[in-house]
């Protein structure tokens, strides 16, 4: 193993750049020749790559988003797609790929594996969604960004009496509106592993008019619909007018927690050590504060493992 590469896909996320700049200067260290590989498959796909220093990566530990760019490309889910990719690697005589991403990503670094190229996969998403780690780079950075949110919209809704819908992103996994929504104190949390009912909702914010209570906050991840539709649900079943807030792309933004950072750093050299080790076809996790490495396959196949303990605090702590 003498050159390898770095690419960061899918939706960006805090933290991907202290992973970058760990991939980069790791490889330095170990003598190897790294490159960074613009706008993940399609950059891969375009031959868009360049040669890195360990000064490439100066100053970016602190930053939010990717130096590298990324991308979704619908290209690189084809076979085609994915020989022009080979191809470019193997012109660079690239043979380890290192994928900053979440699971799609993870199954495009799987189909490379596959093609002859060592890969491993470093998990970097908001929305946690990788069953077979704790954490993934990004969402502790994004729990707290959604957390001021809630944070600021109490007060307006506390002042004005009023329910507030905070729809927070996530795609199926509704692990970032549970912990922004009990850091938060939110009322009622609604995720797509414990299907909120809605009766059981109104029947709260009842109980709570009828004790003088008049503002609500609900957390509402994607997954489990839109704020729309929840506003018009609660106007005509229990005339409440709630206000909504979507939070939007506001959550992938912002300078990476002490957390991300760091997990970001020990993700990215054990990335280069594995490739060193010529791994190939795997992800990098944390479970129990300890990090560790597991076969990709197996890893996108990981039952979920939900934390309904934390959802159960909202039960008993906000009424
Ligand atoms: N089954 C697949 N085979 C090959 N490549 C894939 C596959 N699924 C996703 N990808 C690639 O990974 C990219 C990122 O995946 P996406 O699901 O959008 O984001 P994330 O990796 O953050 O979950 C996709 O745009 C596509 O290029
Ligand atoms: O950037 P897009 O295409 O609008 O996608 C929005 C999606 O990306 C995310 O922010 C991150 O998802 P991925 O990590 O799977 O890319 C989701 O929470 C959200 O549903
Ligand atoms: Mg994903």
């Amino acid at each position: 193993m003498n050159r390898i590469a770095v690419l960061t896909s899918g939706g960006d996320a805090p933290g991907m750049n202290a992973a970058i700049r760990a991939v980069v200067r790791s490889a330095v260290y170990y003598n190897l020749k790294v490159y960074g590989v613009y706008r993940g498959y399609k950059g891969l796909i375009d031959g868009s790559l360049t040669e890195m220093d360990a000064s490439s990566v100066a100053d970016i530990i602190h930053k939010g988003g990717t130096i590298l760019k990324s991308s979704r490309s619908e290209e690189f889910r084809t076979a085609e797609g994915r020989s022009k990719a080979l191809k470019v690697l193997k012109e660079h005589q690239i043979d380890g790929l290192v994928v900053i991403g979440g699971d799609g990503s993870f199954r495009g670094a799987q189909e490379l594996s596959e093609m002859g190229i060592k890969t491993i996969g470093i998990p970097g998403t908001i929305d946690n969604d990788l069953n077979y780690t704790e954490y993934t780079i990004g969402f502790d950075t994004a729990i707290n960004t959604v957390l001021e949110a809630v944070t600021k919209i109490r007060d307006t809704s506390s002042s004005h009496e009023k329910a507030t819908i905070i729809e927070v992103m996530g795609r199926r996994c509704g692990d970032l509106a549970l912990y922004a929504g009990v850091a938060g104190g939110a009322e009622s949390i609604i995720i797509p592993e414990e299907p909120g009912n809605i009766e059981t909702i109104i029947a709260k914010i009842i109980q709570g008019k009828e004790r003088g209570k008049l503002h609500h906050i609900i957390m509402l991840a994607e997954g489990s619909g839109n704020a729309s539709d929840l506003q018009k649900k609660l106007l005509e079943q229990a005339d409440v007018n709630a206000r909504i807030t979507v939070l939007g792309y506001i959550q992938r933004g912002g300078d990476p927690t002490s957390f991300d950072r760091i997990l970001a750093s020990k993700m990215g050299v054990r990335a280069v050590e594995l490739l060193l080790n010529k791994k190939t076809n795997q992800v990098i996790g944390i479970k129990n504060n300890s990090l560790f490495n597991m076969d990709i396959t197996e890893s996108l196949s990981a039952e979920r493992t939900f934390d309904r303990e934390l959802y159960k605090l909202t039960e008993i702590l906000s009424f």
